[in-house]
């Protein structure tokens, strides 16, 4: 893979990033470095292209009919667009939680070994290790395990989402994207995972779509505002929300229109 020299820090480096929809010109010229161990926060009203630009990252994208992408984007200098990318170890690297909670009709225990298992790990002991390990990453261990083997459908909403959070982390991934985790999540559950993402950045790259600008200044080091497609401004949360340069950002963060 073709190799270039980035900014050490940098996990992600996003170049004039274009992608369309069929004739829908979804996200127009977007340039962005993610920064390693930090969480980005994307912001930016409905339908401006946070979920679209989070997807590019791991390339789900691809799975859309009618998409075309063009620009660049590094993960550790290497370009995840290259035609010898295997999408699979891709999204191995670059893991990623969805709005709603979608745990596979099955065990806790066989939800978290499910990855592992298809990257070839068959060891019981071996897998045993790794769903204890995810579930306790996830900090949902104490919570589920008296019930490792009963299905995941039977856990509440919150838990689902640490769920998820755990099988995404039992393929050690380095990244985690977020598409909203905690939307359809009560206060209590939300704060769960908030402070969870607190201590996972210190293992990963976590980036996250969400619309509560609470949310982004509780958590992200980092923020990046859309609006109909273009990043608008991108800087530290406490910029953004303090400083903004953008005329356009400062009437959204003040809830002019949104
Ligand atoms: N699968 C798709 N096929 C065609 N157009 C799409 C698809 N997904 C998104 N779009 C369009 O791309 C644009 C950006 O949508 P996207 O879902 O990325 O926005 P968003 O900022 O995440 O919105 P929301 O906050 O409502 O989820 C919208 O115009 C949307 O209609």
């Amino acid at each position: 893979m073709e190799e270039k020299t980035v900014n050490q820090q940098t996990k992600i480096h996003v170049e004039h990033l274009n992608l369309h929809y069929g004739t829908n010109h979804a996200l127009k010229d977007v340039n962005m470095d993610i920064s390693e161990h930090k969480i980005t926060a994307f912001i930016g009203p409905s339908g401006c292209g946070k979920s679209t630009f989070l997807k590019t990252l791991n390339r789900m994208n691809d799975l859309i009919p009618n998409v075309k992408i063009d620009g660049t984007v590094l993960l550790d200098g290497e370009d995840i667009y290259s035609p010898k990318v295997d999408t699979t170890l891709l999204r191995k690297k670059i893991g990623m939680v969805f709005q709603q909670p979608n745990p596979f009709p099955m065990s806790v225990y066989d939800n978290i070994a499910y990855g592992p298992r298809i990257h070839g790990i068959r060891s019981k002991v071996k897998l045993d290790e790794i769903v204890e390990k995810s579930l306790r990453d996830a900090a949902i261990f104490d919570e589920v395990k008296d019930r490792l083997k009963k299905s995941a459908l039977g856990l509440s909403g919150g838990q689902q989402q640490r769920l998820c959070i755990a099988r995404a982390l039992a393929v050690e991934p380095e990244v985690l994207l977020m598409d909203e985790p905690t939307s359809a999540l009560d206060p209590i559950s939300t704060l769960k995972i908030e402070e969870l993402m607190e201590e996972l950045k210190h293992k990963y790259t976590v980036a996250i779509v969400t619309h509560n600008m609470q949310q982004a200044t509780r958590i992200a080091d980092y923020t990046a505002f859309f609006l109909v497609g273009e990043m608008i401004e991108f800087g530290t949360t406490e910029q953004i929300f303090s400083m903004p340069k953008d005329q356009r950002t400062e009437d959204y963060i003040t809830g002019r229109f949104g």
